[in-house]
């Protein structure tokens, strides 16, 4: 039986972003299936203009019983962050990503995923995240991303 639909709506300053407009279709893996038993997603920016991602992990994502794997919370992290920098104008790749796991993450709940531009240095930016709700804290995490050429980019975002 299809679960539910889910309330993915933002914050009364944020605004709804479009990420395929900006990097292609490809990131089904995370995104892919809004009504799915996975994840369902929705970005936005918020005042400041950082990405911002509304997240339900579906039953799909399951690691321990009743709440999300380990790796569906990395997936995540990696898209979100990922994103955060080609939204900021960084055209990039994922070099690294290191993630502290700090609260088991109970299923079929929407979350929050924060993030912010660290810093830049040559080609490298690093992008700092978490996925929260209120005042708990599931997971932390220090992504790398690399810049790539422009062609390179453009072929990744399904413009050349
Ligand atoms: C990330 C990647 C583009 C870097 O390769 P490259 O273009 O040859 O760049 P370099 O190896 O010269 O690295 C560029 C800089 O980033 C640093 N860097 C790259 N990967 C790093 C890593 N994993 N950890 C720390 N530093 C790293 C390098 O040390 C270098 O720093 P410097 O400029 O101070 O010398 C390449 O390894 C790659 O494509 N990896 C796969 C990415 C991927 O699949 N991500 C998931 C999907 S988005
Ligand atoms: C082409 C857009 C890339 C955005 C980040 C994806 C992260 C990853 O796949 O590891």
């Amino acid at each position: 039986m299809p679960m539910p639909p889910v309330d993915l709506s933002g914050e009364a300053n944020w605004t709804e972003f479009d990420a395929p407009s900006l990097v292609g279709a490809s990131l089904r893996f995370v995104s892919g299936e809004p009504e799915g038993d996975r994840y369902r997603v929705r970005y936005y920016r918020n005042a400041d203009g950082a990405l911002r991602a509304r997240i339900w992990f579906g039953p799909e994502t399951e690691g321990p019983p009743g709440h999300a794997h380990g790796g569906s919370m990395a997936a995540v992290m990696d898209e979100v962050l990922g994103l955060a920098a080609w939204a900021a104008g960084y055209p990039i790749v994922v070099g690294n990503l290191n993630v502290d796991f700090r609260n088991l993450l109970p299923l079929q709940q929407v979350v929050t995923v924060e993030s912010e531009i660290l810093s830049t240095s040559g080609r490298k930016v690093m992008v700092r995240g978490r996925i929260c709700k209120g005042d708990t804290v599931y997971a932390e995490a220090d992504c790398l991303c690399i810049t790539i050429p422009e062609q390179a980019a453009a072929e990744l975002a399904g413009k050349h």
